[in-house]
């Protein structure tokens, strides 16, 4: 049985992520971490499942109280760090869908988790459409150099680009030189029309009600364009990916970055 900590457990992801791990033989649910409800059962927080698991909003707290093999967070980038640090601390293995990272935070987090010998995974997107996408996108751009990014999310996320397109131009990036792109004398007109920029790669940020999470990556060539597309159209398509990061941390003694690593 896998003793398991949820984070983030009234959010979009993490009120998922209680059904998977509730519903799952493999894993006892044990506590939540939530804003605005500590001390209290999660059966008596509204919209919460019920359940008569304890509530806690300081995580060591949480892990001082239950014995926790596994935290799942899905919170925001400056909680997730914390949450990750903690459970370092505590000897419990983060599995962390949380996204807004910077390159230095997951550089430091692979440290600790090396010093510590403690198996740690940091994917920013549990999909295996968005895996594919993001390995068919680094196949392609050793072909076809010329590639932007356009990401369309709901408004209610909070970084931008998202995860999973900072992954997918740091894939890329991996095979292909760094390289200006578009006129060599462009300008904006409007700051921030051309989009942000990693490498030379351009990465769009599409905000809008009525969006879940969807990414396209277009390659321009002499003559011809290729389009690789991923839709998540709910949050259930992340469980599978959750589920087997959940299985596979309790295997590994470093960070993990991205879920291309397990998914062979
Ligand atoms: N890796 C993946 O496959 C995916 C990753 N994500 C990422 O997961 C994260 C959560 O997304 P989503 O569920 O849509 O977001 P939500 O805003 O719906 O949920 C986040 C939850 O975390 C809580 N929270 C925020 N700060 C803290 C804190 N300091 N301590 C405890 N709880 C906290 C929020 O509380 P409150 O509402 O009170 O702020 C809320 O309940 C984001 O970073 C997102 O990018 C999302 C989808 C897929
Ligand atoms: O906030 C979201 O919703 C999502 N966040 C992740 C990201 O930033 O890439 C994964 C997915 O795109 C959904």
């Amino acid at each position: 049985m896998i003793n398991v900590v949820v984070a983030g457990a009234r959010g979009n992801m993490g009120s998922e992520a209680v059904k998977m791990v509730n519903s799952d033989s493999n894993f006892e649910l044990v506590a939540v971490v939530d804003i605005g409800y500590d001390g209290m059962k999660m059966k008596d927080v509204p919209g919460m499942m019920d359940l008569d698991v304890p509530v806690y909003e300081d995580i060591a707290e949480c892990f001082q109280k239950v014995e926790c093999d596994v935290l799942i967070d899905l919170t925001a980038p400056e909680a997730g760090k914390r949450h990750m640090l903690a459970a370092f601390d505590y000897g419990v293995r983060p599995v962390v869908g949380t996204t807004g990272f910077s390159e230095e935070d997951v550089k430091e987090l692979s440290d600790i988790a090396a010093e510590k010998k403690i198996g740690a995974i940091i994917a920013p997107n549990f999909a295996i459409g968005a895996i594919l996408m993001m390995k068919f996108s680094q196949m392609a751009a050793r072909y076809m150099p010329n590639v932007e990014i356009i990401e369309q999310h709901h408004d209610r996320k909070l970084d931008a680009p998202s995860g999973t397109a900072v992954k997918t131009a740091q894939m890329i990036a991996e095979v292909r030189e760094a390289q200006k792109q578009g006129h060599p004398e462009e300008e904006e007109q409007l700051p921030g029309a051309r989009g942000a920029d990693f490498q030379g790669m351009k990465i769009h940020s599409v905000r809008l009600p009525g969006l879940v999470a969807h990414q396209e990556v277009i390659f321009g060539g002499e003559g011809q364009t290729l389009k690789i597309r991923h839709d998540s159209l709910n949050r259930t398509g992340f469980m599978p990916g959750i589920k087997l990061a959940c299985e596979t941390v309790l295997k590994l003694d470093v960070l993990v970055y991205g879920l291309e690593h397990i998914i062979e």
